[in-house]
């Protein structure tokens, strides 16, 4: 199996806050990694961490063996790691296009990048991407104007233009209803097994995780509670992570 992240010792404090303790795990390339746990146990830290959005207080990651912190280049960057969140990063005012290209403006020089505002550029790329989503007839409507689930499919034909080997989601259907949610949560981990990508999701509901990955790590204040194939993980796993301090 080869290695696509690895983590040792990763630890971070927000002022006097520590969101994150020694955190160790490696993450195999193409595995569906779900991440549980309480409100506040540090789901989205930990996923910021390995987007590079913040940096680790303590520890290293590694991304493919090489240190995240050395993958500076946007571009590259881009091509290893992609993310997609619940409030979806959409521009609402743009037409639908415009913002599934946003997934190439990595591979743009800033020239075409303002070219394509006026002309959408590598137009293919979004067509096909919004096929594989569903949105085949939305290409140049308001994104603003579509429903939540049709726009997290706008994000993920995003994802599919940029087509990154790692992704990132961070509650990326904590905003969508019972039946949508489930929709596009299936669709993420459809695109992720076909693209052969790698996927961690940080997600509330703990029947989706059971359900669509393989592997669920679970967070507790900060700290790894448990890490468990899927397959393994029972009622009582559960019920003591989202056991009250008080009840404990
Ligand atoms: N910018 C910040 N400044 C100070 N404390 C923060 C900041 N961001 C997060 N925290 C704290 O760090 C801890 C972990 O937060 P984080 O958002 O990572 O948890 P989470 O598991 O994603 O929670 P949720 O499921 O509610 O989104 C929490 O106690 C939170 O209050």
């Amino acid at each position: 199996m080869q290695e696509a992240i690895s983590i040792t010792q990763i630890s971070k404090s927000y002022e006097r806050k520590i969101a994150l303790s020694s955190l160790s795990f490696t993450v195999n390339k193409g595995e569906l990694v779900a991440l549980i746990g309480p409100s506040g146990a540090g789901k989205t830290t930990l996923l910021n961490l390995l987007a590079a959005i913040l940096p680790p207080s303590q520890g290293h990651i590694l991304i493919d063996r090489q240190p995240l912190s050395e993958l500076m280049d946007h571009k590259k960057r881009a091509k290893k790691i992609g993310i997609i969140r619940q409030q979806f990063d959409l521009v609402g005012e743009l037409p639908v296009i415009h913002n599934v290209l946003a997934g190439r403006l990595s591979e743009w020089g800033i020239f075409k990048s303002i070219l394509s505002m006026l002309v959408p550029q590598d137009k293919e790329y979004a067509v096909q991407a919004l096929i594989r989503v569903g949105l085949t007839d939305k290409l140049y409507e308001k994104t603003s104007s579509l429903s939540g689930g049709e726009q997290q499919r706008v994000a993920l034909a995003r994802l599919l233009v940029q087509s990154p080997e790692i992704v990132l989601a961070d509650e990326p259907v904590a905003s969508l209803d019972p039946a949508r949610a489930e929709d596009v949560l299936e669709l993420l981990v459809k695109i992720a097994l076909e693209e052969n990508q790698t996927l961690i999701a940080s997600l509330h509901s703990v029947e989706y995780a059971r359900k669509y990955f393989d592997r669920l790590i679970a967070l507790k204040d900060g700290e790894i509670f448990f890490d468990l194939p899927a397959s393994s993980v029972t009622d009582d796993h559960i019920n003591s992570l989202y056991r009250l301090k008080e009840l404990s």
